[in-house]
Formats: structure tokens, C-alpha cells, sequence
């Protein structure tokens, strides 16, 4: 028997050889002796460990082979054509790093008489080099370190390590950094050259430069990467302490064991590098997974950072630890439930799963799915003193549940039958919703009396008494319809469910669930977090929130601290994407430059500090004359992808409203290009047309942004007859929701217009 320790594949390998190499180690971890394997040392490598193995006419695979306890146990570095492979077979070496005990492969290094001098006073470095400039807005018109640096040398690129606080000497004796790769990183004259020599770097020393390149300081870098100073044992012996490295969070970047495991063997195999999510966590997303926390934890992030991945984990994480726990996962969406549903399966297909809530097990739900659950599981009893509390007034039964549209109408005939004398910026059905969702519904207000009373914190639009009282007659009017009706919003329902809840609770009922985990939880409203809340008992584990308020587009801000979530001292933020390149990250950043994010503690929440490890174009923009004239460059750019290679249906064309859908499909059709709904099956060929609201947790790709122009973003339904503080929220969501559509291209991104562009692109701009 032989043991198996994968290490993260760098080169990509195709089908038939996954499944070549998938045979080779199947038969070797049996019997590393059989004669097929060709298991042979080199003649005179750098790693006397090292051996090479035959996976086929052509191709041999390199390893480390290293015997723990008596059995063998080979490290798998990877497969090349036989030549090349003898090469990186010959010079190169497994080691514990001597300062701070992660393993890690490297290839012959230069002599460190080749470190580049550093003047100790350099310029600062961009986090992101080509970001755009910021719109001429207050926070952009004081620019910050960052921007001044990149005015002073316009056109020139600067070294972002050079920023970094620590000359290449220093990185090598206090990181433990090789000192070939350090020269060479220092010496790199784009971000592309910078980039491709990370490329070949052992997994933590790449991260690490990176990490320093995009201005994190190197005791932060030393944090995230668990890279404090490592105890060498003089006694152990060289199997031994690769042993302990194995479980070195950073070494765990890109080793994991896989033993004699062969089902472990085939999910890493055929997982590649597109499921590398599954094994290789960043230390920063293990620690997040794994550890255990007194009581709720926000875990935020910009888009692709991998915060649904560090959900997934955490969800497993819990229910092997404590199999009889009742746990849920929960989103702002049925669709992107079953995409956390399908994530989870790829993870872990084992897992113990609940049918319904509280039933032990994981359960997966969107949140509106989950509320429904609740409240039609009560008690009638139960459902009707909840509609007493919440409404004051007794209804029989709950019919149909009113999306946000549906509200907005029965808003729309209150306002229409009532005498309120609001003027034009009160009386519109935006304002009305808002501050019953924000302010009557989450202090369970069912009298005009109470509600002259209640604080308004952090409405923009001060009411006083006599236009408080017009909007209470409004909102009478708006329950008494809902009432007759027997319908009401989901917004209400979900407070419904938490009235349930407590009712429950205070008759001291045990909780429904143990722990709760909540993805894409900034557009979660308030009833949401009254319900939540109340489904779990205060305690260890009991709420984990991943969210990213600069991706809000829908609802309010809300505070967590107002629903009796403490999340003061454990919130942190992961700034690595793993989605996108650097360019379309720049350019996504670009579009919320200066915008007033508040985090769901209420502090402004920075764009700053996000990388990507990826280079690739940037973003192209396209600006037409007419929307035919658009539909003829799309079909253009698809082909032009098709000829490129690309899949046309891993593309994702995204469009601010819902009657675009159509009008792109078509226009396509006319132009012999097939493409289809989100909702309709995968078709060779076939792009997916939908809105950018609907796009939000998904990823393509290569994304076309089509129709941004000043006619559709801001979406004018969306902005007008507001009051300004209003106003400004709601083209904030628009940004946002042009952030969100930017981010889910893994590749290439094209923004295109007719007419003039929207303003909302401001100075990302390009053409
Ligand atoms: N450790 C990792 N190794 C490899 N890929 C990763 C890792 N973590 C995340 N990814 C990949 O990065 C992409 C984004 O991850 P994920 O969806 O979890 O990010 P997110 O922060 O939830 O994004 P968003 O907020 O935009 O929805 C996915 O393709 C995921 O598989």
C-alpha cells in the first residue's frame, strides 16, 4: 500500500490524461513496487526524494516520495512531457521552510547576492494598478496616497511591491520568501510580468506577494497566512517535520492528503482546477470555516472573494462536528439556494440533510421559502395572534403573499383612494414601502398613536406630525385592502413568522435550529433579521453572515445591532478574488469609487484592498448609435469569442430590465445567433440573456453589460419623485447593481450603450 499527497496542480491537464493519471494512482496506491508504475529515482536531483513515474507513452509524473512511519507515501507535483519532467524532476525540492514551517516545492534558487537594492523611501502602491480614476466626487477630490502616487508618473508603472514596507533582504529573512522569486518580482516591469512570475511560486509565497502588491502590510500578510514564526525542532527528524507542515494552514493552500482514499483521489483529479474550491482553502477562508465563535460572526468581502465557498465549509464543518444539529443555510433566492444546494453536494454529497427546518440535518432554503415554511407550519392559533400583533386588526386566513411589485400596486390604490395631502415626494409608493418595511413593520407598530411616537433612525426624509399622520391614513388604507384580500407582502410575512417565533419562544419552547448560516445577507430586510433571529437560540455558532454591502440592490440598510445580533469584535473581511481578472476587478471598483457603503455595523465600508491573482484584457466598451447598431457589435463580440474558443454558452449577456430580455434573444435570433433564458436549459452555443439582478451570486465566462445607457441605468422607475435622500440610496443600488453585473465575469467583460451611456459608468469610461 502506498499513500497519496496531492499537491495543487499548476498546468491545467485535460480529460484523458485526468483519467491516465487518475489510473496510475490508483495502481500505485495499492502497490508503488508494480512494474507498470516505472517508480525511479534520479540520477543526481536536488531532492534525493524525488522519483518520476510513468503515466504514459509520453507523460511522467514527478513526485517526492517520503516514508512515514515505514509506508510509503509519494507527493504528486504533477505530469509533464517526458523531457520537461526529468527537467523539474532534477531540480526540484520538497522543503519545510526554515522561518516558518510551511511545505512547500521550489526549484533551484539564485544566489541571494542577486536581491535588487531598495531606497528605503519609495512610493506607495496601488492596490489595483490600473484602476480607473475616481469620479470627481468629495471623497475623490482629496486624493489618497494611493492616487497621488499614480497622478505623479502618469502613463509609468510602479512597482507595487516597492510600497510594501520591507526591502527584498528583509522579505526573505523575516518571511522566509525565496530570494530568486523575490529578485525576480522586484524586477518586474507590468503587473502582467509581476503576475506571470507569481504564477510558478509556490502557492503561500505567491499569496503572500500578492497580498503585499495590493498594499496589505506585511504583519497582516504574516496574520492572514498563519506565518508566525516557526519553532524548528532539532531533535525531529526531516519526515517528521513535513509531517507537522501538513497541517500548516498555508501549506494546506496546496497540499492536501489523500491517503489511500481512492474516491478522495477522483474528486481532486476530476475536480481540477475549476473545483480547487473544495480542497485548497486560503488560510484565511479555513479560519473561517472552522473556527468556533461565542455568538453571530459577519464574514464580509467583494464579489468573488469566496465567501458562498467559506459557507459551504462551515455548513460541513458543523454537521460532522455535531451530527445531530439542525442546521440552515439560507439566501436571498429560491435560484441561488439550489445553487448553494448544488455547491454543497460537489462538496460533500455525505452530508446529513433535513427535509424541513429544525428536523436535524442541513436544510437549504431561500429566505422568503423559509419564512413561508415557518409560518404555514404554526399553529392557527398561533398565525392569527401573530396577524393581531403585527396588523392590530384580526384576519382569517393568509391567501396569496405579494411580491415587491404586487406591494407596490396595492401602495398604489391606497395612495389613489385616500385624501392625504403628502406632497409628490412622500406620496409615491417607493417612500410609503420603504418606511413601512423600515420603521412600522420591524417595531410592530398597529396604531396611528404609537407610530407619532416612534424614532425614525436613519430614514433620510424628516416626517412631522401632521405628514406622519397622511402616511399612517395611507398605511390604513394599505392594510385594510391587504386585509380584505386575505394577502400580504412577503415582507410582512416574514415578520408574521418571527411573531410566530417569539410567541414560542416565550413560552419557552426550545428554538427551532442550532445554527444558521446566511449568504448574500446585505439585501436581507428587516423583517428577515427579526425572523432569523428568533429561529436560533442566542449562543455559540448561532448566526454566520457572509454579505458585501457594496453588492446591495435591493431593500435598506439595516443595522444588525437593531435586531439584537452582536457582531461587535468578530466581523472580518476577505480581500482575495478568485473570480475575476485584475482588470475587470479594477474596472468593477471603479464604478463604486467614492460611493457612501456603510457596513451592516453602520460604518463606511472601504472598495480598497481587493486583488485578484489574474491578469487577462481590459474591459472593452462599445458605444453605438442605435440599438440595432448594438445588437450588431453583440453578435460581433459572440463571434468573434466562438472563434476564440470560447463556449458560447458559458457567456452571460446582462441587461438592467426584464423587456431587454427578449429584444437581445431576438435580435440574436435575426442575426442566425441562438441564445437563451436564464431559466431555460443550457444549449450548445447559446449565451444566457438575463437581467443583472438576476445574475447576482452567479459567474460566465465572459460578460457583455448590454444597454447601459442614460435611458436605462439609473432605471428612471427606480429614482423618480424621490425625496434627495431617497433618491441618493436608490442610485447608489443602481451602481451596485452595475458592481454586482461587473463582477461575474471569470474573463473578458464588454460594456456596451446606444445613444449616450449612462452616467452611472461616470469616469470608468474608456471610449
Ligand atoms: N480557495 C479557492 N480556491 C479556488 N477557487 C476559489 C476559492 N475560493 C473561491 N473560489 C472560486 O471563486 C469564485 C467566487 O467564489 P464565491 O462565489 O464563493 O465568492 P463570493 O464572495 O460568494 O462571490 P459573490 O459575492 O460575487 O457572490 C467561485 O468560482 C469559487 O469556486
Amino acid at each position: 500500500m502506498a499513500l497519496v499527497t496531492w499537491i495543487k496542480q499548476k498546468d491545467k491537464i485535460d480529460g484523458t490524461m485526468k483519467n491516465k493519471v487518475y489510473s496510475f494512482f490508483e495502481k500505485l496506491q495499492k502497490d508503488d513496487t508494480a512494474p507498470g508504475l516505472h517508480i525511479e529515482p534520479m540520477h543526481a536531483p536536488a531532492d534525493p526524494r524525488v522519483r518520476t513515474g510513468r503515466i504514459d507513452l509520453n507523460y511522467r509524473a514527478v513526485l517526492f516520495k517520503v516514508a512515514f512511519d515505514t509506508v510509503p507515501h509519494y507527493f504528486y507535483y504533477g505530469a509533464w512531457p517526458h523531457d520537461e519532467a526529468i527537467d523539474i524532476a532534477r531540480s526540484s525540492v520538497l522543503q519545510v521552510n526554515s522561518i516558518n514551517g510551511v511545505l512547500e516545492v521550489i526549484r533551484a534558487s539564485a544566489p541571494d547576492s542577486d536581491l535588487p537594492s531598495v531606497p528605503p523611501a519609495t512610493p506607495a502602491a496601488p492596490e489595483i494598478s490600473d484602476a480607473p480614476t475616481p469620479e470627481p466626487d468629495v471623497e475623490a477630490q482629496v486624493p489618497d496616497e494611493e492616487h497621488a502616487s499614480r497622478q505623479e508618473t502618469p502613463g509609468t508603472w510602479i512597482n507595487p511591491l516597492l510600497g510594501c514596507g520591507m526591502d527584498p533582504a528583509e522579505l526573505v529573512s523575516e518571511l522566509g520568501l525565496a530570494a530568486d522569486l523575490v529578485g525576480r518580482t522586484f524586477a518586474s516591469s507590468s503587473d502582467e510580468e509581476l503576475l506571470d512570475v507569481l504564477d510558478a511560486a509556490p502557492e503561500w509565497q505567491a499569496t503572500a506577494l500578492l497580498e503585499l502588491a495590493a498594499g496589505t502590510s506585511v504583519q497582516e500578510v504574516q496574520d492572514k497566512l498563519a506565518l508566525s514564526r516557526y519553532e524548528d525542532d532539532p531533535q525531529a527528524t526531516e519526515e517528521e517535520k513535513i509531517r507537522k507542515s501538513l497541517e500548516h494552514p498555508a501549506t494546506k493552500m496546496q497540499f492536501t492528503f489523500v491517503g489511500d482514499n481512492s474516491e478522495e483521489l477522483k474528486k481532486v483529479i476530476e475536480g481540477g482546477d475549476f473545483d480547487s474550491w473544495r480542497t485548497f482553502l486560503h488560510p484565511e477562508q479555513r479560519v473561517y470555516s472552522e473556527r468556533r465563535y461565542n455568538g453571530s460572526f459577519r464574514l464580509s468581502g467583494g464579489a468573488g472573494t469566496g465567501k458562498t465557498v467559506v459557507l459551504l465549509h462551515r455548513a460541513r464543518m458543523l454537521a460532522t462536528a455535531e451530527p445531530a444539529s439542525r442546521i440552515i443555510l439560507t439566501t436571498y433566492t429560491t435560484t441561488l439556494a439550489d445553487s448553494l444546494e448544488n455547491g454543497l453536494s460537489k462538496l460533500d454529497a455525505d452530508l446529513p440533510r433535513a427535509a424541513k427546518p429544525g428536523a436535524p440535518g442541513i436544510h437549504i432554503s431561500g429566505v422568503d421559502s423559509l419564512v413561508n415554511k415557518v409560518f404555514r407550519s404554526a399553529k392557527e392559533i398561533e398565525q392569527r395572534r401573530a396577524m393581531k400583533d403585527l396588523f392590530g386588526l384580526e384576519v382569517s386566513a393568509l391567501g396569496k403573499i405579494l411580491d415587491t411589485d404586487g406591494a407596490r400596486q396595492q401602495w398604489e390604490s391606497a395612495l389613489a383612494d385616500v385624501d392625504h395631502q403628502l406632497e409628490l415626494e412622500l406620496a409615491n409608493p417607493t417612500f410609503l414601502q420603504q418606511e413601512y418595511e423600515t420603521v412600522i413593520l420591524p417595531n410592530i407598530i398597529s396604531g396611528k398613536d404609537e407610530y407619532l411616537k416612534v424614532p425614525r433612525a436613519g430614514r433620510g426624509t424628516a416626517l412631522n406630525r401632521a405628514k406622519r399622520l397622511a402616511v399612517w391614513k395611507v398605511v390604513e388604507a394599505y392594510r385594510y385592502y391587504n386585509r380584505i384580500e386575505m394577502h400580504a407582502s412577503f415582507v410582512e410575512l416574514a415578520h408574521l413568522a418571527a411573531l410566530v417565533l417569539r410567541q414560542g419562544a416565550s413560552a419557552s419552547e426550545a428554538r427551532l435550529l442550532d445554527h444558521v448560516l446566511i449568504d448574500e445577507a446585505q439585501d436581507l430586510h428587516a423583517g428577515h433579521w427579526l425572523f432569523l433571529r428568533e429561529l436560533v437560540q442566542r449562543g455559540p455558532d448561532d448566526l454566520f453572515i457572509a454579505e458585501d454591502s457594496h453588492q446591495r440592490i435591493y431593500g435598506q440598510k439595516v443595522p444588525l445591532s437593531r435586531f439584537g445580533i452582536g457582531i461587535v469584535g468578530r466581523s472580518r473581511r476577505l480581500t482575495l478574488n478568485y473570480r475575476t481578472t485584475r482588470q475587470n476587478l479594477a474596472y468593477a471598483v471603479g464604478l463604486l469609487r467614492g460611493a457612501p457603503v456603510t457596513d451592516m455595523e453602520g460604518e463606511h465600508e472601504s472598495i480598497n484592498g481587493y486583488t485578484s491573482s489574474r491578469v487577462g484584457p481590459r474591459p472593452e466598451q462599445i458605444a453605438s448609435a442605435s440599438i440595432a447598431e448594438e445588437l450588431d457589435n453583440l453578435a460581433d463580440c459572440l463571434r468573434k469569442w466562438k472563434d476564440e474558443g470560447v463556449l458560447l454558452e458559458t457567456v452571460g449577456i446582462l441587461v438592467r430590465s426584464n423587456f431587454q430580455i427578449g429584444k437581445v434573444i431576438n435580435g440574436l435570433n435575426e442575426r442566425h445567433l441562438e441564445a437563451r433564458t436564464a431559466s431555460a436549459a443550457t444549449v450548445p452555443g447559446a449565451p444566457s440573456v438575463l437581467t443583472m439582478h438576476r445574475s447576482k451570486g452567479m459567474e460566465f465566462t465572459r460578460v457583455v453589460l448590454f444597454g447601459v445607457s442614460d435611458q436605462t441605468l439609473p432605471a428612471s422607475y427606480q429614482v423618480k419623485d424621490l425625496a434627495p435622500a431617497e433618491q441618493a440610496d436608490a442610485i447608489l443600488r443602481e451602481r451596485s447593481l452595475l458592481y454586482v453585473a461587473a463582477t461575474r465575469a471569470r474573463d473578458g467583460l464588454v460594456v456596451s450603450w446606444s445613444g449616450r451611456p449612462s452616467e452611472l459608468l461616470g469616469a470608468t469610461r474608456v471610449v
